[in-house]
């Protein structure tokens, strides 16, 4: 899904800003898109913060994909960010051998 959603995007950056969201938000630059994830964050924590679910859920997906719409303009991708949670799964399992021999 993310996968697909992120092709999308990279489809879309392009395409014409009066039919396309990725497209509108992308031309008002990486400012622009930094702004928008970061109020999307400040969303998803007041909804978690108010127990609120399907809100926590609606801003989470709201998050993600404006997260992945700053990840295309930086030129960042998916596979990127899989590699460094792979490096770091890799980390935490050395250090957890390590503690189970010690
Ligand atoms: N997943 C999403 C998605 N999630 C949220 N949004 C849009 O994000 C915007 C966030 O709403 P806000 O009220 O915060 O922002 P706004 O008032 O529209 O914009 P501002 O003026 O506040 O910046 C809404 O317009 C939503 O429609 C999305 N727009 C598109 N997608 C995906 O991107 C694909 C390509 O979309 P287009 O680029 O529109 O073709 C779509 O098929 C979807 O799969």
């Amino acid at each position: 899904m993310l996968a697909r959603l992120e092709q999308v995007i990279g489809e879309r950056r392009l395409a014409d800003p009066s039919t396309s969201y990725v497209a509108k938000l992308s031309a008002r630059g990486v400012p622009k898109i930094a702004q928008k994830l970061g109020e999307e964050a400040v969303e998803a924590v007041i909804a978690a913060m108010a127990d609120d679910r399907e809100g926590l859920i609606g801003e989470s997906a709201d998050l993600i994909f404006h997260l992945l719409v700053l990840l295309a303009a930086k030129g960042v991708t998916l596979a990127d960010v899989a590699a460094e949670l792979a490096r770091r799964e890799g980390v935490s399992g050395i250090v957890e051998k390590a503690s189970r021999k010690g």
